[in-house]
Parts: C-alpha cells; structure tokens; sequence
C-alpha cells in the first residue's frame, strides 16, 4: 500500500437535466477507519463516488484521491479500489481470468491475483465461469477486483445490498479489517442499519449535499440526548431528591421516572444518599437507526411532498 489514504470532495455541483444531484457536496474521507456514505436513495452518493473516479464530470468543484485528481493517477489502482456495479463483469470469464485481465492492464501479476483471491475467500470458485456466481460471490470479486493494487483508499457503493446474512458478517469484517490496516474505506448506503457495526464515522446526505459529518459515537449520544430511566417503588421521592440534585426529571410509569441532566453514576449516588429504593437505573441509547431518521426527516420529507405533487 502507498500513496495517501485520503478522499477529499469540495463543492461539488451536478446538474442531469432538471435534476440537481449534487448541491455543494463537501467532505474528507480520513484513513484508518470505515467511514459510511449514508442517505435516502437520490440523495447523490453513486453520482459523488462516480465524480470521484473520474466517470462523471461535476460541473462544478473539486475531487481529490490522495491530494490529487483520478485522472492524474498513472496506475489509478494503486491509488483507489471502487465497487460501483457488481454485476458489471464479463460472464464468460472465469472469476481468476476476470482478475488477471484487470490486472495485467495495470502492470500487476497473476501472484497477486491469486492474493487476491484467497484474501475474499473465492478460491475454490477461481476457476468457474463469473456468470454463473451468486450475488455474495459477486461482491466477493468485486471486492477483489478493488483490492488488486493494494490501494491506500476504497470505494464501495451499497455493497452490503443483497447478501445474505453470513456475507454480511463477512464484509462487515472484511472492511473493518482493511481500516484497521490505515487505509481510508467509504460505503454507501441507504439503509443505516446496514452500516451498524461496520462504520467509525458517517457522512449523511440528503438533496445532493452533507447533512452531517459525524462520529457514529457522537451521533448516538446526541441522540439519546442523556436520558436515564430509574425503576422505584417511591418516584415522588425519587423525583424530590434528583430535581434538587439539579436533574429534569418526568413520571413516565407508576414505577419508573426519566430523568435527564445528570449521568447514570450521579443518580445511583444521590437515590442511595437520600436512602430512597430502585431496583434499575438505565442510561437509555438511541439506535443509529432512530439516530439517522431524525437527521434525514427533513430530507425525506422533502422527497414525499415532491411525490405528492408529482402524482397530483
Ligand atoms: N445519469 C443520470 N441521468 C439523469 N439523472 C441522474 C443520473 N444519475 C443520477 N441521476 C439523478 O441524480 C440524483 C442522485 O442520484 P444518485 O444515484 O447519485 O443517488 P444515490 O444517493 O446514489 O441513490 P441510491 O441510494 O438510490 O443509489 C437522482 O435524482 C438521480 O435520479
């Protein structure tokens, strides 16, 4: 692996007739962790990573593989491995014919084919037709494929999209696994559940633009927005002794309260100061998935009421 493990978009605008794809698409993909590409379909990922590479001209604004523009790459394989379309291969060819083809196109050997190979788990299949391969098996090469030149950076679009679940849980592991090794890795998705347990960081979109840049730590905190649950059999109690130690607190049920402002370790220690009783004290986390609909409600909003008014 060489060269630097960087993505870097900025401004990018793309207009196909009346469709504006890409409204100011700006982001930097950094090395060493999964960064997901996350948001409702037409929100501009495919029409983004396609800039990237050099498939689509933007009309306006930068796109940058480590500091430098795709079509400046001598051996672009060295540089960035892509999965955009993973049906896109010759059916004919055998799965280690298809290989060798790409790879002889960039000056790489059939010993790294054949690393290559063994690394996404096809060679008992390296030989048979690519036509006749199941979906996983497809993505398997694909992946392949994008690995040939070792590159600092990789670019998958939906590649989670129909596997079953044992490839999920391996290209889950698999991507984890090429962060872990400092290369900088994007996956698009429409579906966050999707990039749960896959990616460190995500990058959300909505109408063409980023919507936001966020750990996916940070993101989950922000949207469980610190609320804690106490289980007592005495909540007036309970609520006089935390509303003075300076927490909100609300009756949610005849034995439980919710209270905010003060961490899970603080409500222990208050609740056993004033010798009041609990049986639970939960710190309550959102889901990336309730994380994610909260920040894209108003780009799916958007998109239904254009539905609307397409179908009036
Ligand atoms: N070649 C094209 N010609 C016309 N319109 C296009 C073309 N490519 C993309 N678009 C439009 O641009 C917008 C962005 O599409 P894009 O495929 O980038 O979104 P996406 O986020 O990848 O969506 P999905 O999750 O469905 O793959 C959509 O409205 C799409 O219809």
């Amino acid at each position: 692996m060489r060269g630097e493990a960087t993505i870097e978009v900025n401004g990018l605008r793309k207009r196909f007739g009346p469709t504006l794809a890409l409204d100011g698409m700006s982001f930097t993909v950094r090395p060493g962790r999964v960064t997901g590409f996350v948001g409702p379909n037409g929100a501009g990922k495919s029409t983004t990573m396609r800039v990237v590479l050099g498939l689509d001209a933007a009309d306006e604004g930068t796109a940058l593989i480590g500091g430098r523009p795709y079509r400046s790459l001598r051996e672009p394989l060295r540089h960035v491995g892509a999965l955009l379309d993973a049906a896109a291969l010759q059916p004919s060819r055998s799965a280690r014919g298809h290989l060798l083809w790409l790879a002889r196109s960039q000056g790489l050997g059939a010993r790294r084919v054949d690393e290559v190979i063994g690394q996404v788990g096809l060679r008992s299949a390296a030989r048979r037709k690519a036509g006749g391969f199941s979906l996983g098996m497809r993505q398997r090469l694909g992946i392949a494929a994008a690995l040939l030149g070792d590159p600092p950076v990789l670019m998958l679009d939906e590649p989670v999209n129909g596997l079953d679940p044992e490839g999920i849980v391996w290209i889950r592991g698999f991507l984890r696994s090429l962060a872990a090794e400092g290369r900088a890795v994007l996956v698009s998705s429409h579906l966050m559940s999707e990039l749960q347990g896959t990616a460190d960081h995500l990058i959300v979109v909505g109408r063409g633009r980023v919507i936001a840049d966020t750990g996916v730590a940070e993101l989950i905190a922000a949207a469980s927005r610190g609320r804690v649950t106490v289980r007592t059999p005495v909540p007036e109690r309970a609520m006089r002794a935390l509303t003075q130690a300076g927490a909100a607190v609300t009756v949610t049920e005849r034995d439980s309260i919710t209270v905010s402002g003060l961490p899970g370790e603080r409500i222990v220690a208050v609740l056993t100061a004033n010798s009041v009783p609990f049986s639970e004290v939960v710190t309550q986390r959102a889901t990336l998935e309730e994380a994610y609909m909260e920040l894209t409600r108003d780009a799916v909003e958007f998109q239904a009421v254009a539905g609307r008014e397409a179908v009036r």
